[in-house]
């Protein structure tokens, strides 16, 4: 079984673009900026926002964390948004979800300036991504074609079962496999039968934030299985999706949680970062 470390795929990618950063600032040039808008108190998000501020200090990229309470507004929110959106030294800009409940999500997303919507989620660049045109794609479905790609394994005519259908994950890393000519199966909480589809899959995607659901009985031998999970297990201790040592010795490779595909979307937010830097010229 080969563990696929994300940790150390994703700091290959940053190290990329460090040293893109680096060739930017000997030529004098502007570099790339990314602002993060974290709002309340989500103890979660507050890790998460702390982890793409560090990304961007390691790679020298600029970054901003905007932070506002619980009782921000929508309209508050807009203006933020606006602002960056009219602010040529921003390229990339990131609300972290999820936001309380008298935001509607939907709307900020939209009010995103779409060339500096580096989380991918707005519907131009979804449409884009629809379409199979070059824009910003969701950070952790991208991650996992990364991690596919560093470990050479080719999705063309492989069968992949995606369980789970959200739109910041499910349904964007179906596109992505579908693009590289995948059979793609999405299954999701009224599937009949879940272990009879997922057990034909060559290629496992677990996203359906349920602790350790995953097991053996789920799995194809010699299946590749990425967990997109961020669960807690009884213990309280962080897991992901997949019952991990159940599955293990069943699989040709597999993701950890902690260590996996999370720290993939930290590096493909910088990446990101970095395209909408060079498409904004
Ligand atoms: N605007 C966005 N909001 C959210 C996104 C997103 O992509 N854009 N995704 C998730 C949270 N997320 C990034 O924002 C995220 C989650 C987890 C990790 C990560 O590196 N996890 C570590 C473990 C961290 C821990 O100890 O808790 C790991 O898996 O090793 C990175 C990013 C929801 N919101
Ligand atoms: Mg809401």
């Amino acid at each position: 079984m080969k563990l696929i470390n994300g940790k150390e795929i994703s700091k290959s990618i940053k190290d990329e673009i460090k040293a893109e950063v680096e060739a930017l600032k000997a030529a004098g040039k502007r570099l790339p900026k990314l602002v993060v808008v974290l709002v309340g108190d989500n103890q979660a998000s507050q890790v998460y926002v702390r982890n793409k501020e560090r990304g961007c200090q390691y790679t020298g990229m600029l970054s901003e964390i905007i932070r506002r309470d619980n009782n921000c507004t929508q309209e508050e929110l807009l203006k933020i948004i606006d602002d960056l959106n009219h602010d040529d030294h921003v390229d990339g800009i990131l609300v972290q979800l999820p936001l309380p409940k008298q935001i509607d999500e939907q709307a900020i997303i939209e009010a995103i300036d779409p060339t500096k919507d580096v989380d991918g989620f707005h519907p131009r660049n979804i449409a884009k991504l629809f379409l199979n045109e070059e824009g910003l794609v969701p950070c952790t479905p991208a991650g996992m074609m990364a991690m596919l790609d560093a470990i050479g394994y080719d999705l063309d005519g492989k069968e992949v079962c995606v369980v789970g259908r959200s739109n910041i994950v499910g349904k964007p890393v179906s596109l992505l496999a579908l693009a590289r000519n995948a059979t793609v199966t999405i299954a999701h909480s009224h599937t009949k039968d879940l272990p009879k589809v997922t057990s034909r899959a060559d290629v496992l995607i677990a996203a359906i934030g349920q602790p350790k659901f995953f097991t053996k009985e789920y799995i194809k031998e010699g299946a590749v299985v990425l967990d997109v999970g961020m669960d807690r297990d009884e213990n309280n201790k962080l897991c992901g999706d997949v019952d991990f040592e159940d599955v293990k010795d069943k699989c040709h490779a597999i993701t950890p949680v902690p260590g996996g595909v999370g720290p993939m979307t930290i590096a493909l937010l910088l990446k990101n970062t970095m395209k909408a830097y060079k498409m904004r010229g």
